[in-house]
């Protein structure tokens, strides 16, 4: 059973800013962006994330939505543990994977096959031969997998952490815009991947600027608005409720 509650979670970030009068002018305006928290002696405080509460149990697959700037990278990163919220609470309950950057696990100056060592060391992934097999088959990438992951393209470097952080098999699976820097033909395979991957986890929550990914992969989706929810429920509403939005 795996779990996520969060209730009123707010997140602020300082920035430190010279032009911190003229930076809060601008802000209020701009379309992109979280909200002004406040603002004191030269440090404006950006709003990430303002009273989120989410409920999410077994079976549930959210996909965040917003411009950018809306909050969703915050927000995944308060479910993978690594941003306290400022205010409110979060409990997260079940063991999480995370892939949140392209590169996020790799070691640039490692080999693809180095880096899978590493990995399933730092992952706790049972069995390098089944591993390296499943990853090898996965990525297509052949010999580069002997070269410097610092050599790869970008969609090369997604293949390969795409490939490792999907082996685990966690109970939540937080995912970060992952699909953008792949190819039509990794599209396809992450898909299937991303299938599979459903079966065996509890909740998945998919940050995506893609409305068919959202709708063919989640169950429900989350509209961020400048850190706020705007709109919470069945993924087709509020993927239709945001284009009716965006288009107008
Ligand atoms: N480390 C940070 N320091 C200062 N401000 C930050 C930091 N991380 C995020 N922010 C601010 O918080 C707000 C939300 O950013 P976030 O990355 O969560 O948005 P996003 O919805 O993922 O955007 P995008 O779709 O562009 O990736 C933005 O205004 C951003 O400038």
């Amino acid at each position: 059973m795996a779990r996520i509650q969060l209730d009123g979670v707010t997140v602020d970030f300082p920035v430190y800013d010279g032009a911190a009068r003229s930076f809060r002018h601008s802000l209020a305006r701009l379309a992109v962006g979280g909200a002004i928290a406040r603002q004191r002696r030269g440090v404006v405080e950006v709003r990430a994330l303002d009273g989120i509460d989410l409920r999410l149990e077994d079976g549930d697959r959210l996909g965040l939505i917003g411009g950018n700037g809306a909050g969703k990278t915050t927000l995944i990163r308060v479910l993978a543990g690594l941003r306290e919220p400022t205010a409110g609470r979060a409990v997260i309950e079940g063991s999480t994977a995370a892939l949140l950057s392209l590169g996020a696990i790799l070691d640039g100056e490692m080999t693809g096959y180095e880096n899978i060592d590493r990995a399933r060391v730092l992952l706790g992934l049972p069995s390098r031969a089944a591993l390296v097999a499943e990853i090898a088959d996965f990525t297509e990438l052949g010999p580069f997998l002997d070269l410097p992951v610092k050599t790869y393209s970008a969609g090369m470097q997604l293949r390969l952490s795409f490939a490792l952080m999907t082996a685990q098999h966690p109970e939540i699976l937080l995912l970060d815009e992952v699909f953008s820097a792949g190819d039509s033909g990794f599209r396809i395979r992450a898909e299937q991947r991303m299938r599979e991957l459903h079966a065996r986890t509890a909740i998945t929550v998919f940050a995506n600027h893609g409305m068919s990914e959202i709708l063919s992969h989640c169950t429900k989706a989350l509209w961020l608005d400048h850190g706020r929810i705007r709109a919470l429920g069945p993924a087709a509403e509020v993927v239709a409720a945001y284009e009716a939005a965006t288009a107008a």
